[in-house]
């Protein structure tokens, strides 16, 4: 097994400035953070598409294309000779899985800004410290925290998926917002209420910071 001494950091030829020149704007990580059926989802791919029409390079990553693969769990991934990774390394939703699960997607986003892509992610992420650490390995300024601040009483009367009522009727356990913690970001970069707005209005919101600190330029016909 590889250790730290055996680890080398590989410097790359086509160095992530040169990406950004071609680009015509600057990597970041967007980490959107709020209770189940907040809106983090919506106003991540609103914004997504938004930015993609402007003409920048976005991606998003949200709990259908992580929780269905990277951090699959047990039932949902299976390798080609059915081997159950999941069983092994796949994530539930205990304290320490939820911690590794944002470990694990800090680290893809990472990467994804360093290819210079506005990386938009959209994980409840519900413990401070997580997102914290996400944030530190960062360099300053590129982790901009977007508190999707709904309503516990909205989220639940919107329910899409029917987990709340499961939540309360007590058939799924430790739920965030029910019987799980979720803690608020203190000093968020932005705090977007999105329980009275637009996903339109609120991902506009968002460009108007990423313009303000110079990450993208003002869109050509805004
Ligand atoms: N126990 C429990 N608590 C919260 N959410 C649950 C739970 N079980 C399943 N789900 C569904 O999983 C989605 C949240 O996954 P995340 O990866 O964003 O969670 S976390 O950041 O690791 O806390 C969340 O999706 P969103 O509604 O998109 O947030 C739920 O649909
Ligand atoms: N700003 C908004 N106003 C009204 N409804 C919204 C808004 N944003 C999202 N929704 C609706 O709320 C539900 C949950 O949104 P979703 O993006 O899946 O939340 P999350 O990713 O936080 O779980 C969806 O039915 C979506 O259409």
């Amino acid at each position: 097994m590889a250790n730290d001494s055996n680890v080398t950091w590989h410097e790359h030829q086509v160095t992530r400035e040169a990406r950004e020149r071609l680009n015509g704007h600057k990597g970041c990580v967007i980490w959107f953070t709020g209770l189940s059926g907040s809106g983090k989802s919506t106003v991540a791919n609103t914004l997504d598409h938004l930015l993609w029409g402007y003409g920048f390079h976005s991606a998003v990553l949200d709990g259908d294309n992580v929780r269905h693969a990277l951090n699959a769990g047990p039932g949902i991934l299976r390798d080609a000779h059915g081997d159950d990774f999941a069983q092994r390394f796949g994530l539930g939703f205990s304290a320490t899985d939820r911690e590794e699960n944002i470990r694990r997607i800090g680290a893809v986003a990472g990467l994804f800004c360093q290819a210079g892509l506005i990386a938009l992610t959209a994980f409840i992420s519900p413990y401070r410290v997580d997102r914290d650490r996400v944030r530190r390995n960062l360099p300053d300024g590129e982790f901009i925290e977007v508190f999707v601040d709904t309503p516990l009483a909205v989220c639940e009367e919107r329910d899409p998926k029917g987990l709340y009522k499961k939540a309360r009727a007590g058939e799924i356990k430790h739920f965030t917002g029910i019987d799980d913690p979720y803690e608020a970001p203190q000093v968020p970069e932005l705090t977007l209420l999105a329980g009275e707005r637009t996903p339109e209005a609120l991902a506009h919101e968002v460009i108007d910071y990423l313009v303000e600190r110079t990450i993208i330029p003002q869109p050509a016909g805004r």
